[in-house]
């Protein structure tokens, strides 16, 4: 390390759990089977090399599936399966989008699937677009497990999708957040000025033959307090609207930027403060487990006697129950709905019968122009997670701008192939716990986005021991599952801030290595890389610098320094028709220790193995597959 070096930690990692992981493999890496050589044979190694379409394949290597890795593994190459992707599209989609997809792959609709026909047809698709109306469970993601890679959600809300089960089963989920904001804030104004003057209730009269202009004597909208509860894209639209017909308008959101709510002229207020002074509340928040069921019995009794509540949000932020006995006893005046609990609502729902209600059945983004919008948003979002490209609309993974993306293509590779080599390093009994991460950089703490690198060092260390697949999504995730702890630390150097990355060192303490010469002299496994000419290279390993091209896979052997050992170890290769492509020694001092590192096409056979390690020069020597 640099004298200059300074050195400051930028990741306090998450992944740091004591418990057990759910799955009944280890709970730790300990497993780490061996044969005579110390290596588990390993059935996923892909044998990436950059391309020219080098953007195209980091993405596809950090989101690859189970089934990729199939298809990959047995075709020894990184790219996609040739044939069309199937995309399943559970809910109603404008043509315009269908249009897209269409162009990318078979697109299968199917609507009104039940649970069962939905796991069904999973299994064979590679991607599934759904609305509010398709629950995509973990028996969903089960049943798509290997294959499922993206699910698209063609709206904003995401709470009808298992996050979690789909992070755990590596499969990306993607929304289109914008193309119906408009539209949602069109219709909360809409119900919130026929609420106001009893459009519905009127309209329903009249028709019946009734002439009843007492009755539906309504309310003012102007000069009034509206509540803006959730000052996101709806409630921002709204409140902007809300201020064109002279409403007073308040939010309250513990996210949204004050700046923001200045711009529309709104003042960000408290949750108590906005519902106690509000004669309208609008909820705009999604549904999350703080917001559920936030309007309750409670709630509703700190408000102003006669409130009128707007609902385009969801059903859930509201306890239905406790909503109708405030509107029984006069508490809430009315309320407009056009989300619910359960959709469709029980026929009977006291609520939806309520006179003082008006309801629609979830219409909030129903215009021709937001479902046009959405399912162009939606299809080339899947689209471009099928094709490699990570979405800016990603739900569960880390969002990488193309232009990161490509200059950490060759560090990718690189971070992926340390991870597999130190993970071979820790001997079988050995459990590995903890993993630190040195990256040596001239780059200010902002220009240096690390989850990719962290991701590949993960699926690196964990892929060649575990029948885990683990990609960008899932990475974190299966870390901490397996009780793996990754600390990231940042050296800044005084190098080149062109180069992303100068070096990177994997370090893995309380282990120990079946190759004694990888530990350094602080005790832990230790090996550095870099990336030269755009070619990944391991350059240091414990104490010992070496420089060799990480391609094909590598033997290291730890010797006495003399003459004649490249010549002696190269005949013994030679013999048994193994290529070697690299080779580097390093050296503590003169005739006393050095460590050969060499890089070989094949895998040498156990003869050609023996023979090296009864060399009477060389002290250890390991083999490991990259
Ligand atoms: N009825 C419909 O058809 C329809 C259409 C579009 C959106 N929606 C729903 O409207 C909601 C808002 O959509 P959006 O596009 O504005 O989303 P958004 O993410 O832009 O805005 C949501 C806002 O809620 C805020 N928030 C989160 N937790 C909160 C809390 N506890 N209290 C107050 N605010 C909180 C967030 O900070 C964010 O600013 C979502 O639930 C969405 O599903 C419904
Ligand atoms: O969250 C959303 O985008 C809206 O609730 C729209 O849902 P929909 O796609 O089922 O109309």
């Amino acid at each position: 390390m640099a004298s200059s070096a300074s050195t400051k930690p930028i990741f306090s990692s998450p992944i740091i759990s004591s418990s057990q992981p759910k799955s009944s493999k280890s709970s730790n890496l300990s497993f780490l089977s061996s044969n005579t050589f110390g290596v588990k044979p390993n059935n996923n190694i892909n044998n990436l090399k950059l391309s020219s379409q080098q953007h195209s394949f980091v993405v596809k290597s950090v989101l690859k599936t189970a089934d990729q890795t199939k298809q990959t593994t047995s075709s020894n190459n990184v790219a996609f399966n040739d044939e069309k992707p199937t995309i399943l599209v559970s809910e109603k989609l404008g043509e315009a989008g269908l249009q897209v997809l269409r162009q990318l792959g078979n697109v299968v609709c199917a609507y009104d699937l039940s649970p069962e026909d939905l796991c069904k047809k999973i299994s064979s698709c590679d991607a599934l677009i759904v609305r509010s109306g398709t629950k995509v469970t973990r028996q969903v993601f089960e049943a798509g497990q290997g294959k499922l890679k993206v699910v698209g959600r063609a709206g904003v809300g995401i709470d009808n999708v298992d996050l979690q089960a789909a992070t755990e089963f590596g499969c990306l989920v993607v929304n289109a957040p914008t193309a119906n904001t408009i539209a949602a804030a069109e219709h909360g104004i809409a119900l919130l000025a026929a609420m106001a003057r009893n459009v519905s209730q009127a309209d329903a009269s009249l028709k019946a033959g009734k002439w009843l202009r007492n009755k539906y004597v309504g309310v003012s909208m102007v000069g009034k307090t509206l509540a803006v509860m959730g000052f996101g894209k709806v409630g921002s639209e709204v409140a902007r609207r809300a201020k064109g017909l002279g409403m007073n308008v308040v939010a309250h959101d513990p996210y949204a930027p004050a700046d923001r709510a200045r711009a529309v002229g709104v003042e960000l207020v408290s949750f108590d403060q906005a519902i106690t002074t509000a004669d309208f509340i609008s909820l705009h928040m999604p549904l999350t487990p703080t917001t559920n069921k936030v309007f309750n019995e409670n709630t509703f009794a700190k408000m102003k006697k006669g409130v009128r509540i707007i609902n385009v949000a969801r059903g859930g932020v509201i306890d239905e129950d406790a909503l109708v006995k405030a509107l029984d006893s006069g508490i809430v005046a009315q309320a407009a709905l056009d989300v619910f609990t359960e959709e469709p609502p029980a026929k009977d729902s006291k609520l939806v019968q309520h006179e003082n209600v008006i309801a629609t059945p979830h219409l909030g983004a129903s215009t021709k122009e937001a479902q046009e919008g959405v399912a162009i948003e939606i299809a080339e979002a899947v689209v471009g997670a099928l094709n490699g490209e990570l979405s800016a609309t990603a739900v569960n993974a880390p969002m990488v701008a193309p232009e990161v993306l490509s200059e950490l293509a060759p560090y990718v590779v690189l971070a992926e192939k340390l991870g597999r080599l130190a993970v071979q390093l820790v001997s079988g009994g050995s459990g590995i716990q903890s993993i630190k991460v040195v990256y040596r950089s001239a780059r200010g703490p902002d220009d240096l986005d690390t989850r990719l690198l962290r991701a590949m060092i993960t699926k690196g260390i964990i892929e060649p021991i575990s029948n885990t697949i683990v990609n960008l999504v899932n990475a974190d995730y299966i870390a901490k599952q397996k009780g793996l702890r990754i600390s990231e630390e940042r050296v800044v150097v005084d190098s080149s801030p062109e180069l992303p990355v100068e070096s990177i060192q994997i370090q893995i303490s309380h282990v120990e290595s079946k190759f004694a010469s990888a530990v350094s002299e602080t005790g832990q496994i230790s090996i550095d890389g870099k990336v030269k000419y755009g070619t990944p290279h391991l350059t240091c390993v414990g104490s010992f610098g070496v420089d060799v091209s990480l391609e094909g896979n590598l033997i290291l052997c730890r010797q006495i320094d003399q003459p004649g050992m490249i010549g002696l170890v190269g005949n013994i290769l030679g013999e048994q028709n193994v290529n070697v492509n690299y080779m580097s020694v390093g050296r503590m001092s003169r005739r006393k220790k050095a460590l050969m590192a060499i890089g070989v096409d094949e895998e040498p056979n156990k003869e050609a193995l023996t023979n090296i390690g009864a060399v009477p020069a060389i002290e250890e020597f390991v083999f490991l597959k990259l």
